[in-house]
């Protein structure tokens, strides 16, 4: 495939080991252009390895593929330079204000009309206001919008972000969720690792990893119909009892406090259905009990525990 239609990245096969131990393996990612695509798993499930491989910073074990329409094997330096690529950790200097900072990192992309190019970064990410503040005195939230323009001012066309707005409050994360579909209204291919729900549902398509390995794919819509599970929402005053009664009973697979409601998860209707009944009943009633909606959070603990469940290296790793 050549042009427009080609993949913004396309790999497979991915796999590194450290110390004899896969912390990738045989990942498979095609992501097309203008996509906004959530990368998900828990801590330490590969996302920043796998980030790490496709934009030419680490040489996988094994495995093949391209990013940018560049073999990531072979044309790593040039990968390196055409994508932006944004890290957990504030990289850009606290010492220098948000102009220098950009005008620091316009000078290693070696960037033509330097000046102009800054004050356009400036404008297009709204940091007018703040352009001469020290960066060293910026809140979390702005400091992730100035790394996102340092990111960006080379213009890529591939953006890869590893948990851009981790620690960063809900409004401020909000903003720069806004900024993110703007520029991808604007062509701008995302890749975005996040443990947040909400940014998930975000993003046009989600990939969850758990230990090395990609275990669901799709729309958010499509991750939860795949996923089988259905939900039972119970309200009362009697929810704590409730919870302690229907902990552990067939066709219970989870059983999750929300506020002042209780969602009990399973996979099959019919007895979860039953087995709610039946803790309702010895709880002594005081609550209603209907179907809810499942939220992607009980999905993604249910893969995360059936990826246990099937790795024989961690710890809970043991085959049922
Ligand atoms: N250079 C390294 N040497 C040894 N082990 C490593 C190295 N880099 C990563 N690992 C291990 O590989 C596993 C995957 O790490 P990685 O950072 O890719 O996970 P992650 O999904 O990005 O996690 P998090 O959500 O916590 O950022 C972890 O167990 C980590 O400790």
């Amino acid at each position: 495939m050549t042009g427009e239609d080609a993949p913004i990245i396309a790999i497979s096969g991915l796999t590194k080991s450290y110390s004899g131990r896969k912390v990738v393996d045989d990942v498979a990612l095609e992501v097309r252009r203008g996509e906004i695509v959530g990368f998900l798993g828990p801590n330490g499930s590969g996302k920043t390895t796998t980030i790490r491989m496709i934009c030419g910073l680490l040489k996988p074990d094994s495995g093949s593929g391209t990013c940018l329409g560049l073999d990531i094997l072979t044309q790593s330096a040039r990968i390196k330079r055409e994508v932006g690529y944004m890290t957990q950790r504030f990289s850009l200097y606290e010492d220098l204000t948000i102009r220098e900072n950009l005008d620091f990192v316009a000078r290693v992309y070696g960037l033509a009309d330097r000046r102009a190019r800054v004050t356009e970064t400036v404008r297009r990410l709204g940091l007018e206001r703040r352009r001469d503040q020290l960066a060293g005195a910026l809140s979390g939230g702005w400091k992730q919008r100035l790394a996102l323009a340092a990111s960006v001012m080379h213009e890529p066309k591939l953006l890869l972000l590893d948990e851009p707005t981790a620690g960063v409050d809900p409004q401020a994360r909000r903003e720069f969720w806004d900024e993110i579909h703007r520029l991808a209204a604007d062509g701008l291919t995302v890749l975005v690792s996040t443990h947040y729900m909400d940014e998930a549902e975000r993003c046009h398509r989600i990939v969850y990893i758990a230990y090395g390995r990609i275990v669901a794919r799709g729309t958010v819509a499509e991750v939860i119909a795949a996923s089988g599970l259905s939900t039972i929402v119970v309200t009362g005053a009697n929810v704590v009892r409730v919870a302690a009664a229907v902990r552990g009973r067939d066709g219970v697979e989870q059983v999750a406090p929300f506020g002042n409601d209780l969602h009990v998860v399973g996979t099959d209707p019919e007895r979860l259905r039953a087995a709610v009944d039946a803790a309702i009943a010895e709880a002594g009633g005081g609550v209603t009990a209907e179907t809810g909606s499942t939220g992607l959070e009980d999905v993604f603990i249910r893969l995360m525990q059936q990826a246990a469940l099937a790795d024989d290296s961690t710890p809970s790793g043991r085959r049922p």
